[in-house]
């Protein structure tokens, strides 16, 4: 079998996803290196993304890399990956999911029991995701929002160095790192409540397209029930036409429940609702219908 390189952007968070993909790999028997690629999203860390040009800013340069032959196999988060994918390219597996849950990280001087959540009233909250930012104002319409940027470490430090009363982040995120969070109120926010971005907490695992001998590698390690429910939370993503700037939660969990979380203006807050169906087929559909045409 011939050499496999994985490309992988340089933060701790790709690098951990990529080792871990090289890891099951190794298990297959096959020999796995890992080449680092910076991205536009790296290289560009203060301003908001909804300040930024263009779409996927975590994954172009990996993709060229993949179509120029340089790498083999791009890891990416699922969620950073644009809904069209680039002629010639493919994700040939998606890993297990993850805890696809937010998480609510908040200063130790900025707890108040009595407040939901934990979180005193009036608080500064960090995100730089208009979807988090319509889900907190729709619970918490009391505090002000401030954007935040950098990898994980970079925003924790940012919190504790009290720029922010609390910040928010994937959970996957920082149960890969094992970061240690005892100087932090951590509050789990349940996914079915504080909705997740599409695909959340799972790996998309990128090759070309006309690389059979990686693809039937590759698909040994597809978990297909979470191809299927991711597929479709990106298919509403699709439908709406959105990136990663559309204020949009959906989190599928099983055969039978999706939850969308939607707020046109994030300043206004998001709405959330819960479909319970037979099957997931023409889910996608009914609830993109419903968001368009509210009564
Ligand atoms: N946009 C950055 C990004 N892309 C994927 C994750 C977390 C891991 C995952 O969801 O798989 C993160 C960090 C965050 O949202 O806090």
């Amino acid at each position: 079998m011939k050499k496999i390189t994985i490309g992988s952007r340089g933060s701790d968070l790709a690098l951990w996803q990529a080792n871990h993909i090289k890891r099951q790999l190794e298990t297959l028997g096959a020999e796995v290196s890992i080449t680092i690629i910076k991205t536009q999203g790296d290289a560009i860390q203060h301003l908001s993304f909804d300040k930024m040009e263009g779409k996927g800013f975590f994954t172009k340069e990996l993709e060229t890399a993949l179509l120029d032959q340089s790498i083999d196999l791009a890891v990416h988060s699922h969620k950073d990956l644009e809904t069209n994918f680039p002629e010639g390219l493919t994700i040939a597996a998606v890993s297990e999911r993850e805890d696809p849950s937010d998480l609510l990280l908040i200063h130790k001087n900025a707890v108040d029991e009595s407040q939901k959540w934990g979180l005193k009233q009036g608080a500064v909250v960090g995100t730089s995701s208009a979807r988090r930012k319509s889900q907190v104002m729709r619970y918490r319409p009391d505090v002000t929002i401030q954007d935040l940027r950098g990898n994980v470490p970079t925003r924790i430090q940012k919190l504790a160095d009290g720029g922010y009363d609390a910040i928010l982040l994937a959970k996957a995120g920082i149960d890969r790192l094992k970061i240690n969070l005892d100087n932090f109120h951590a509050v789990v926010l349940d996914p079915r409540a504080f909705v997740p971005a599409p695909a959340q907490g799972v790996l998309g695992l990128q090759i070309r397209e006309n690389d059979v001998e990686l693809a039937k590698l590759l698909s040994q390690l597809n978990h297909t029930a979470v191809q299927q429910r991711i597929a479709v939370e990106r298919k509403v993503l699709n439908l709406l036409q959105g990136g990663c700037q559309l204020p949009l939660g959906v989190y599928c969990p099983d055969e039978q429940n999706v939850y969308v979380s939607y707020g046109e203006n994030w300043e206004d807050g998001a709405i959330l609702a819960h479909y319970e169906v037979e099957d997931l087929e023409n889910i996608a559909e009914i609830i993109v219908e419903d968001l368009q045409n509210p009564e």
